[in-house]
């Protein structure tokens, strides 16, 4: 049977987009991204699912991170993802906003929420968990005044109260997972694609002028629309970067090939890092 992992424990928002798209399917919760993916990497796991971009916090460095550095594994879909915050205590917590002394919660989630926070609970500390859903599980087993950002399924999952609801500071909030695996054919996504896209891995040979132009022109004038560009470091030292480009198309053997070899004249090291389908959904 397949067995998927992802970002636990019970109550996350990694497990609300696995249980959209997977059912039924086996699951494994993970404490930490990198641990999940080791664990398709090794075997242990078939599939894994990992956070790769928000739309107010921007992308989840430590997955594009550790996919380019330490583990290159195939992305075979995307999953999309409507992302509500609320503010959760626990259900004998009768006080005011004013009382919470603490707001536990996943960095990605707290940044989310950061002029909520600003503005109604300035006094309050921020305490970072390796989840949303961990940090729920801290509030109900702690009879303090404290709070976790979380979703609503955490909520039902650890017995608590939504104190207040939709405390995102904007609307439209969508995140991006990845699936990950090595054998394409188990994953099955009983949905409608949105969209096909090709990611790409671009090295450069050394910073010089004009090279992140002359990147997008072999894409631009072969009309290739690109949905994201993003520079990461290449950990070699400072000014030296990687291109993560996407491409909202599947690949093909005439138009990718032809980008690829002219990047590479120019001495580019270029790296296909998937082509998948885009899967929007609702949780
Ligand atoms: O903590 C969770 O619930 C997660 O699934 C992680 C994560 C993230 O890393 O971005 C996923 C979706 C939300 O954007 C907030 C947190």
């Amino acid at each position: 049977m397949t067995e998927i992992g992802y970002l636990g424990p019970k109550g996350t928002f990694t497990k609300l987009a696995v249980d959209t798209a997977f059912g039924d399917e086996v699951k494994q919760s993970f404490q930490t991204i990198p641990e999940c993916i080791d664990a398709v990497d090794n075997g242990a796991i078939d599939i894994g699912v990992v956070p790769l971009e928000n739309a107010i916090e921007g992308t989840v460095q430590i997955t594009v991170d550790y996919l380019i550095h330490q583990v290159r594994l195939p992305v075979v879909a995307e999953i999309v993802v409507p992302i509500q915050q609320h503010l959760l205590v626990r259900k004998d917590f009768n006080g005011k906003l004013s009382d919470i002394q603490e707001v536990h919660s996943h960095s990605h989630a707290i940044a989310q929420c950061h002029q909520f926070l600003h503005q109604n609970l300035p006094h309050a500390s921020t305490v970072f968990s390796t989840s949303t859903g961990k940090a729920a599980e801290i509030v109900s087993e702690q009879n303090e005044p404290i709070a976790a950002i979380g979703n609503k399924l955490a909520a039902s999952e650890y017995g608590l109260q939504i104190y207040k609801a939709n405390i995102h500071d904007y609307p439209n909030n969508h995140t991006r997972f990845l699936v990950l695996t090595k054998d394409r054919d188990l994953v099955q996504i009983k949905h409608e694609a949105h969209l096909e896209r090709t990611s790409l891995l671009i090295g450069l040979p050394s910073d010089k002028p004009g090279a992140l132009h002359q990147i997008l022109s072999a894409f631009s004038w072969r009309k290739m629309n690109l949905s994201k560009i993003e520079s990461r470091p290449t950990k070699t030292g400072l000014g030296n970067y990687f291109f993560i480009i996407d491409v909202d198309q599947p690949y093909d053997n005439v138009l990718f090939p032809g980008v690829k070899a002219e990047l590479e004249a120019l001495g580019c090291e270029v790296t296909i890092l998937g082509t998948y389908p885009v899967y929007h959904m609702n949780i």
